[in-house]
């Protein structure tokens, strides 16, 4: 990194933007790093204090070194983007913040890596903007609907749902438990900043408890219209995500035309943290080729 290259930091990555599409109008955060010809976007998940920068800080760096620009959207109801109380198909709302956020910086095409419920917005946002999408990656998500073995709703989010009902350190402690393979590798200081981000906004905590008693279908089955996705697509999946099963991503590769899947064993719901450094070299290949 040279002087005139900004730190790879959260604070020094910081913008805001205003967007209006439709009768959306939103104040949205998002971490804007790197310069390049291709842009990769990246959606976080729906946990109470996830964050773009919180869900991908150890995947930014190698994508940013590989020349391309990395933009992370926190949606609307997370971090330090508008509250927002939603009773429809956030995936669908997500995939709007997301074009007006493109509309606004001046993005015409961009990759996308969506986690969990940033999958289920990606794939909103393919089908509803299919010219304006590159390459996507999907992990733990990617289409709503039901696990063909696992009862539903699955037991990591039952405790999200308890997680925003009372968001305790016990509460987080039990939900991060549950959502790696391996809770060893989660240390003090990422359960502080993690309570620290949702004690920050309670406004949004209240919001997704209200939006989901309002509709507790917010990430609706595109199931029936995955066959629509041209974009060539990479799965990932947590072989011990028990969260959104595998057999879920499955369904993913059997309906999108131009998938290809990838399963990591010893792996929970967040396979971009828990194997960082082999997710990274994959998403690079992916991309290049
Ligand atoms: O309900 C679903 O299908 C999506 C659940 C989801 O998005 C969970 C994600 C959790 C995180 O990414 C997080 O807490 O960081």
């Amino acid at each position: 990194m040279t002087d005139s290259t900004p730190a790879l930091t959260e604070a020094a990555t910081s913008r805001f933007v205003r967007i209006q599409e439709g009768d959306l109008n939103l104040q949205l955060h998002y971490n804007d790093i790197g310069q390049g010809a291709e842009t990769v976007v990246m959606l976080h998940g729906s946990g109470p204090g996830a964050s773009g920068w919180a869900n991908f800080n150890r995947n930014i760096e190698p994508l940013v070194a590989a020349g391309y620009r990395v933009i992370l959207l926190d949606c609307p109801g997370w971090s330090k983007s508008d509250p927002i109380v939603n009773t429809g198909s956030r995936s669908d709302l997500n995939a709007r913040a997301l074009k007006g956020l493109m509309d606004a910086i001046g993005l015409d095409k961009v990759h996308i890596i969506g986690n969990s419920m940033g999958a289920h917005s990606t794939v909103a946002f393919a089908l509803a903007h299919p010219t304006r999408v590159g390459k996507l990656i999907l992990m733990g998500g990617g289409t709503g609907g039901p696990s063909q073995f696992v009862p539903m709703p699955t037991e990591g989010i039952k405790l999200i749902g308890a997680l925003y009902r009372d968001p305790s350190i016990e509460n987080l402690k039990r939900m991060m438990n549950v959502f790696v393979y391996d809770a060893s590798s989660l240390t003090d200081a990422l359960y502080q900043a993690r309570l620290d981000n949702m004690l920050a906004r309670r406004d949004h905590l209240e919001n997704f408890v209200k939006s989901s008693t309002a509709n507790p279908k917010q990430f609706p089955d595109y199931g029936h219209r995955l066959g629509e996705v041209t974009a060539q697509t990479l799965v990932i999946w947590g072989r011990d995500d028990r969260f959104v099963p595998l057999d879920v991503g499955l369904r993913l590769v059997w309906g999108l035309p131009n998938a290809e899947l990838h399963v990591f064993s010893r792996c929970g719901h967040w396979a971009q943290w828990e194997h960082a450094d082999k997710f990274n070299r994959m998403v690079l290949d992916f991309l290049a080729h």
